[in-house]
């Protein structure tokens, strides 16, 4: 007979979210089994941002090698290993690696569970040839690269965000389809690591972002060589010697191109195939789970959290998504979803930074909104980093309630922050130009845009005739 564990919490899959809940639960003393199929840590640290962050990084110390001329530095073309860019992804993940480890998860009092989890009824879930009944379950099970059905694409051999990061050669020229953030993270990536790269999008690159925003991004990637080839609609692969060709239609013409590699970074689907979900009446569609703002499912018992809700697919969402659970189903305190406050940043080199609305929503949804904006130019830190390219938007309410902010430029993902804390706080945009930033940092183009929110009282007469009057006092 198989085992039975009846744990308070079961948790499935050790990924960014499931890791959360996990750990948060089993220090509140709360008896937790958590199930993972593969690498624990999931798609964040073994095949999504550590990997990708480090590799951005190999790669803006090549740019900065080749782009030093104007600060009075010879430029020299980097000897990029790649084999060696390949060894310091790897330290990186070993680095981060033992906190998401079965040891640690052991040491504080997780049942760590190796293996692929399935429902068998609403209220056991199986795993390892053990029955888990559980007070409570967690689905945090992910996302996958979602693969498009082009003809060919079986005949070719081609690269995901499961698989580039175990490349040790030299990628002489690289096809991505696909201009999301993964697609032009890693364009942008492997073009300052000498690699010729050509971006095949059927649609707008960067499309979730403030156009305007992402111009200056294109711009910068094209500047540097990338190939970004908007509106092209893929239509076939073929092999090419030992090389893959590419056929796609772009404006009723019919173009082909050839490249050494090719990854696919076409969006993603949730992990839901394998868990029997039926069996448990958790409902579900081919975009995630369903849940409600509490990230309950349809089966009480159950919540999912993270991508495999199918919403917006980050780390810190799903590490906040497991903060709203740990609320609800351990203290059971009405914990809501705030999408708003939510942040997200692109790490392409300039930095694209969002956090709650960008301004085309917001003139949607409210009927007058105010745009407070400071260009990087405008910064003396970003002239002596000879970091000017980018700027500042601000969007408020009529009575100066921010409601979101767009930033694009350098370390644009740090400045971003302080935008959050207000959101997340509910102020007023006149209460952050009263800050004192530190001189000469890229921190003021913040003050600086808050500091706008008063320039209309500069010309008003009133407060001239105030101060006026205050003169004459003596
Ligand atoms: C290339 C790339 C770069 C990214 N960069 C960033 C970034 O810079 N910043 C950011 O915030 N986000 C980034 N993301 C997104 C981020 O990785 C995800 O949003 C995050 O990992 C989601 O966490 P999760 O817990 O929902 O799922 P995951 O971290 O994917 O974890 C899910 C786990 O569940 C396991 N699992 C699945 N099914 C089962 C089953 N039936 N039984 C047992 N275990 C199962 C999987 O093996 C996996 O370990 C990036 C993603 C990619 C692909
Ligand atoms: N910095 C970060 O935080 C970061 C980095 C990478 C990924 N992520 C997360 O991972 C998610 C997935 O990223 P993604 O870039 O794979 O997905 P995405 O859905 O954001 O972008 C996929 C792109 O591929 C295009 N596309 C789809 N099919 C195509 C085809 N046949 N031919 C040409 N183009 C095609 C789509 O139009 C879209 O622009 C993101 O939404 C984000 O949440 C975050």
């Amino acid at each position: 007979m198989a085992e039975q564990l009846t744990p308070d919490l079961c948790v499935i899959g050790a990924g960014s979210g499931g890791l959360s809940v996990a750990a948060a639960a089993a220090q509140f003393g709360v008896d937790v089994v958590l199930i993972e199929r593969d690498k624990m840590g999931g798609d964040c640290l073994n095949y999504g941002c550590v990997p990708s962050k480090s590799l951005i990084a190999a790669a803006r110390r090549a740019h900065t090698m080749r782009a030093s001329g104007p600060f009075g530095i010879k430029p020299l073309e980097p000897a990029v290993e790649f084999d060696r860019v390949h060894d310091h992804i790897h330290e990186v993940i070993a680095a981060i690696e033992p906190n998401d480890s079965v040891e640690r998860f052991t040491g504080l009092g997780v049942n760590v569970i190796k293996g692929e989890a399935r429902f068998r009824d609403k209220e056991t879930v199986i795993a390892d040839g053990r029955e888990i009944k559980a007070r409570r379950f967690v689905i945090a099970t992910g996302s996958s690269p979602a693969l498009p059905p082009i003809p060919g694409i079986e005949r070719v051999p081609y690269f995901t965000n499961e698989t580039i990061f175990d490349n040790k050669q030299r990628i002489e020229k690289l096809i991505v389809v696909g201009g999301g953030p993964i697609g032009m993270e890693l364009a942008h990536a492997f073009r300052r690591l000498g690699t010729e790269v050509a971006v095949l999008e059927a649609f707008t690159p960067l499309a979730k972002e403030d156009p305007e925003l992402a111009e200056v991004v294109l711009r910068q990637m094209e500047s540097e060589g990338v190939e970004i080839i908007s509106d092209a609609r893929v239509e076939r692969f073929e092999p090419f010697g030992d090389r893959v060709q590419v056929l796609f239609a772009r404006g009723g013409q019919s173009y082909s191109i050839d490249g050494s590699h090719l990854l696919l970074a076409t969006g993603r689907r949730p992990n839901i195939e394998k868990l029997n979900l039926d069996n448990a009446a958790v409902r579900h569609d081919r975009t995630g789970i369903k849940v409600d703002k509490g990230l309950r499912t349809s089966n009480r018992r159950v919540y999912a959290i993270g991508d495999v809700t199918g919403g917006l697919q980050f780390t810190h969402v799903a590490n906040y998504h497991a903060s709203v659970v740990i609320k609800n189903a351990l203290f059971r305190l009405p914990a809501k979803v705030n999408e708003e406050i939510l942040p997200r940043v692109t790490f392409t080199d300039p930095e694209l930074a969002q956090v709650g609305l960008t301004e085309e929503e917001a003139r949607k949804k409210y009927r007058k909104v105010h745009v407070y904006r400071w260009p990087y130019s405008d910064n003396d830190r970003a002239q002596a980093e000879r970091a000017t390219d980018g700027f500042l938007k601000v969007i408020t309410t009529r009575r100066g309630r921010v409601i979101g902010a767009s930033m694009v430029g350098e370390q644009a993902g740090e400045l971003i922050q302080m935008w959050s804390l207000a959101m997340h706080k509910n102020m007023k945009i006149g209460a952050l130009a009263s800050i004192v930033s530190p001189y000469p940092t890229l921190a003021e183009i913040n003050k600086r845009a808050a500091i706008n929110f008063y320039t209309p009282s500069l010309t008003n007469p009133m407060i001239r005739r105030v101060i006026g009057l205050l003169r004459k006092l003596g």
